[in-house]
């Protein structure tokens, strides 16, 4: 059945007339999964989840539900994908609460979903209690710590409960415990909610730990694809990355990740 799927053939995008992705192929992402893409800087992790998104041009067919996604406006593309930048933005004068109530406002599944204001409030301080940010609600958007906006920016994410959420690198400033917090929360939502989550993340080890799939990325392509143990492999880490490493499981059955070392050009493997 496609009615749960989310299903990306020959995508293909860029900048300025250079294509950074052409015809990408992803494997189908089902409801209630969380998928993670991983790869090297400048790989176009970024650009994929924006063309997702529909914030840019892209050619191609993204499917949900087995409804074509490419070519509807940016707001009705807001109607079944939330995107959750890298960075917030700067300058805005509201504090942590305004922002998400705000941002659940401003959805389709806000105001125009005909949630009352106290509804709107309820599930926005619900959303501060689950990201673990309750004690900022009151707090100013540019007095907060990089950890504690990204928190926010995740807030602002969840509060539209969307049908696909695409988180662009969602820990990267996060510390260990809420690092874990975010990442066990995406995947609670996904299976309670049917949500499909698609996270890039650097942190190879906790995309291991929490991802359904992995679609391990490289110069604009998919290099693996496959559920992480088989997708993060010495081979496919020589390979992206660059590096020497190992991989096993560990007594509690998660995968490790041991990287040795940078590995010479001439010992990186080809395709
Ligand atoms: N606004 C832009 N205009 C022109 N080129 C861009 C723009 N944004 C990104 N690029 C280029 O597209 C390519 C992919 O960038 P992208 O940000 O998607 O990579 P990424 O995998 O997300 O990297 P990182 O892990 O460093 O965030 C890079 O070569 C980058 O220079």
């Amino acid at each position: 059945m496609a009615d749960d799927l989310l299903q990306v053939r020959d995508l293909s995008t860029g900048y300025h007339g250079r294509e950074i992705i052409h015809k990408l192929v992803l494997p189908d992402i089902r409801a209630g999964e969380v998928h993670s893409l991983v790869g090297p800087n400048g790989a176009g992790k970024s650009t994929l989840m924006r063309a997702l998104a529909g914030l840019q041009r892209a050619t191609g067919s993204v499917k949900l539900g087995g409804r074509e996604l490419i070519g509807l406006s940016l707001a009705e593309h807001a109607r079944h994908i939330t995107y959750m930048p890298q960075t917030l933005p700067q300058g805005v004068a509201l504090t942590v609460l305004e922002s998400v109530i705000g941002a659940l406002r401003a959805s389709p599944t806000g105001e125009d979903a005909g949630l009352g204001e106290k509804a709107i409030e309820r599930r926005s301080l619900e959303v501060l209690q689950r990201v673990g940010i309750t004690h900022l609600a009151l707090n100013g958007l540019d007095q907060l710590s990089g950890g504690q906006r990204q928190l926010v920016s995740l807030a602002q994410s969840l509060v539209r409960e969307p049908r696909v959420l695409l988180l662009d690198e969602p820990i990267s400033a996060l510390d260990l415990q809420h690092q874990l917090r975010v990442m066990q929360l995406v995947h609670e939502l996904a299976r309670e909610r049917g949500m499909i989550a698609l996270v890039v993340l650097h942190d190879l080890q906790a995309a291991a730990r929490w991802s359904d799939g992995i679609v391990m990325f490289s110069k604009g392509a998919v290099v693996a694809t496959g559920k992480p143990a088989e997708a993060i492999t010495p081979h496919t880490l020589a390979r992206v990355y660059g590096v020497r490493a190992r991989t096993e499981h560990c007594s509690h059955g998660m995968l490790q990740i041991m990287v040795d070392g940078v590995l010479r050009p001439d010992e990186v493997p080809a395709a």
